[in-house]
């Protein structure tokens, strides 16, 4: 509820890792995963841990800044650059005269361990719960020796170690907001993600900790804040309690809407003054827009954006929820495909999944699942005819195994496709489809060669995403939830890339 006036991205923030082991894939270039973080304290320490790809391809962008790597200032600069890029901006730069008051977050929830105390538990001043506006948390930590060394993303041909921080989420000392004349509302726009009806759930409680009373939903996205006809929902803990034990969303979705001047007049009428969306890189191009209106028109509105991409690409981000979920759905059908494959005379099983622009989904099923010989992503350039092509290659599977499975990325090889097979568009450009044009080419090419094959096909593109979220995600959409309402983190823009 602090320096809220700046739509902001909640980090997945308080987890603290305790390890850093790495791992990386082959298969794309451009966007490498890395670690995984594993919880020691609930709500306790937050850090990061970069994954590089990610790192490398904000570095790829065409705007990057040009370094000129002879400046010997060029390092100090460089984190300069960095710190004004993730800095967040205080409600006190938009109102200098805002004043604070003191958290009403209740410190005592957050007890100190007993045995810390044995003389009893301590008083506010001796134990101070919050986390201090000036606590950083380091974005990389791996220091690597050399541009040689496995895996290396660097900054400078040397690969010089620089630092990068980032501020880090949870609840502040002094708040900006009187919980009794906050209005908050709760957005959720784009398509399904698991875990949204934990975020929403969590943001309902964590402002009534904080004393909020007035909290309401707004149906279907940013059309909510239009259509006439879809009124506000009221929510409570008592409305939110059991909502995370179902997917989807008990606010609904959509794509499309009101022009963001629209949206902030329907604020306004409303009285909403603090904003929760929860959406993908269009939700928060829009909650960037909407907190630029407001501050042209000086409204004091805190606009706070939770990251929602089942796809999990955006930058800097580790994770984001519900694609722990979908990978682990996604199992079910890439061994339907591996049954019905080795269980046919030449079977080759074709496995569709989610992923317009990266192949993370894909990718991760891919591996977890043990069952795939040839995963297509977007991020990879590859043929589909010739020597080196897909099709040679799955000839030589089925020679050599007998039968073969293929995971083929939404938006994989579009360079390579005619537009014959084209998905609907949604609202967004069309798709070639590689998952139709495949499974045609395979049948054609096995019937030209004459060698027989027995393919089959599954696409359980919705299953992976209207399902609730597994334990990981539960924990992980927790903490977003309540750091969406303690602090809000990072800027949108930079992070954004799909
Ligand atoms: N540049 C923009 N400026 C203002 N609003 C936008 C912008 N782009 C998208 N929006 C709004 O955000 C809504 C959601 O965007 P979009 O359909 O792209 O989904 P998304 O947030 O990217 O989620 P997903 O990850 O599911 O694709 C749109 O319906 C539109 O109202
Ligand atoms: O069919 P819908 O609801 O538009 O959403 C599907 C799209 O959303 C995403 O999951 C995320 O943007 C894409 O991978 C996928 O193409
Ligand atoms: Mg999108």
């Amino acid at each position: 509820m602090e320096s809220l006036s700046r739509a902001s991205i909640a980090n997945p923030g308080t987890l603290s890792p305790t390890s850093s082991s790495a791992s990386y894939f082959l298969f794309p270039r451009r966007f490498r995963l890395s670690n995984g973080f594993s919880s020691s304290s609930a709500f306790g320490n937050l850090r990061r841990i970069v994954s590089r790809g990610r790192v490398r391809a904000e570095i790829e962008k065409p705007n990057a800044p040009v370094i000129d790597f002879s400046d010997p200032e060029w390092r100090i600069k460089y984190q300069k650059d960095f710190e004004l890029r993730f800095n967040i901006p205080h409600i006190t730069d938009v109102f200098p005269d805002a004043k604070p008051i003191p958290s009403t977050f209740c410190l005592r929830m957050r007890t100190p361990v007993s045995e810390d105390f044995a003389g009893g538990y301590p008083s506010d001043e001796e134990w101070h719960g919050y986390i201090n506006n000036n606590d950083r948390v380091l974005l990389k930590t791996i220091n690597f020796a050399s541009p040689n060394s496995a895996g290396a993303v660097c900054i400078d041909p040397d690969c010089t170690w620089v630092e990068q921080w980032v501020h880090r989420a949870g609840p502040r000392e002094k708040i900006y907001f009187k919980p009794e004349e906050v209005k908050a509302a709760i957005v959720t726009c784009g398509g399904l993600c698991p875990g949204l009806n934990d975020v929403i759930r969590q943001v309902v409680i964590t402002l009534e900790i904080y004393g909020v009373k007035s909290i309401v939903g707004i149906p279907f996205g940013y059309r909510g804040f239009s259509n006439s006809d879809l009124s506000e929902m009221p929510l409570s803990r008592k409305v939110v309690q059991n909502i995370h034990l179902s997917g989807g969303s008990l606010l609904g979705v959509s794509r499309g809407g009101p022009s963001v001047s629209d949206i902030v007049d329907r604020m306004q009428e409303k009285g909403i003054n603090m904003i929760f969306v929860l959406g993908g890189n269009g939700t928060h191009a829009g909650a960037n827009a909407i907190h630029e209106e407001c501050r042209k028109r000086k409204l004091k509105v805190a606009v706070v954006g939770v990251p929602k991409t089942i796809d999990n690409d955006i930058l800097l981000m580790d994770k984001t929820f519900g694609f722990d979920t979908a990978v682990e759905e996604a199992q079910r059908a890439i061994n339907s495909a591996y049954i019905e494959a080795h269980s046919a005379y030449h079977g080759v099983g074709i496995v569709k999944l989610m992923g317009r622009h990266s192949g993370f989904i894909a990718m991760h099923a891919s591996l977890a699942s043990g069952q795939i010989d040839i995963c297509l992503i977007p991020e990879v350039p590859f043929q589909l005819h010739g020597p080196h092509g897909v099709l040679t290659h799955l000839k030589y599977l089925i020679e050599t195994k007998g039968s073969a499975v293929v995971c083929v990325a939404e938006g994989a090889g579009q360079v390579i496709l005619t537009t014959n097979f084209c998905v609907p568009s949604r609202g967004f450009n069309a798709l070639s489809s590689l998952f139709q044009e495949l499974s045609v080419s395979t049948k054609k090419y096995f019937r030209e060669i004459g060698v027989h094959a027995d393919v089959k096909y599954i696409d359980p593109t919705y299953m992976i995403r209207a399902c609730r979220a597994n334990a990981s995600d539960g924990i992980l959409c927790a903490v977003l939830g309540q750091n969406a309402v303690s602090f809000p983190l990072i800027p949108l823009s930079p992070l954004c890339q799909g």
